[in-house]
């Protein structure tokens, strides 16, 4: 028999934002999963990351701030476009931004705060499928655009590793097939 943590690590898989409903994990589950997502490798104890939690006017402000940059870099986007872009984070119930406040210059490099903040985003996402949601970790361009950054309060060393949108399927996912390791390990020397 398997090893259920080995099994449950394993069955985790994304399921589009678009598919995530109510209900969301409440404040407890939440503290539940942040303790977790904390528990990562990081270099040197900086604690690189930080957590903006985004429920109902939350959602609502930040795809409105995404709709009005849009409209003002793309001054021919259509009404679809901007729906699209002002609804993103209208679908999932809770979204967690993961923030990487990275110390430049460092002995640990760069990098490696970053890795360890993209490990917070694959535990966060591990602690929900444990808890039983569902989630998403999502970058796109919001991600990077220094207006989106102002708007959720970022300072100059800070960015967002990821968006992880959470909640419960709305439908049953599709699973996709994974890399075969066999074929990506090699011993060394061969
Ligand atoms: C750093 C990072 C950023 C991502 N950003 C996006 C994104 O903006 N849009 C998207 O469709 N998928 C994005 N993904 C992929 C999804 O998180 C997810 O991996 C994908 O939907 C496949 O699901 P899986 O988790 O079951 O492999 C990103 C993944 C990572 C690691």
């Amino acid at each position: 028999m398997e090893n259920p943590l080995i099994a449950l690590l394993r069955q985790r898989h994304s399921v589009p934002s678009r598919q995530l409903r109510e209900p969301a994990p409440d404040a407890g589950q939440l503290q539940q999963m942040l303790q977790t997502a904390v528990h990562v490798p990081d270099h040197g104890r900086l604690a690189p990351w930080r957590f903006i939690e985004l429920r109902d006017e939350g959602r609502r402000q930040l795809g409105q701030a995404l709709a009005d940059i849009f409209r003002r870099e793309h001054t021919d986007a259509t009404e679809a476009a901007l729906e699209k872009e002002s609804t993103r984070f209208s679908f999932a119930p809770l979204v967690v931004v993961v923030v990487g406040r990275i110390t430049p210059g460092h002995k640990v490099p760069v990098i490696e705060q970053q890795l360890s903040a993209g490990c917070v985003c694959l535990q966060l996402l591990q602690a929900a499928h444990a808890l039983g949601f569902a989630a998403q970790w999502l970058t796109g361009w919001a991600a990077y655009h220094p207006d989106i950054h102002a708007t959720l309060g970022l300072s100059a060393d800070e960015q967002v590793i990821g968006f992880v949108h959470i909640g419960t399927p709305a439908a049953e996912a599709v699973v996709r097939p994974r890399p075969d390791v066999a074929a990506l390990l090699s011993r060394w020397p061969a």
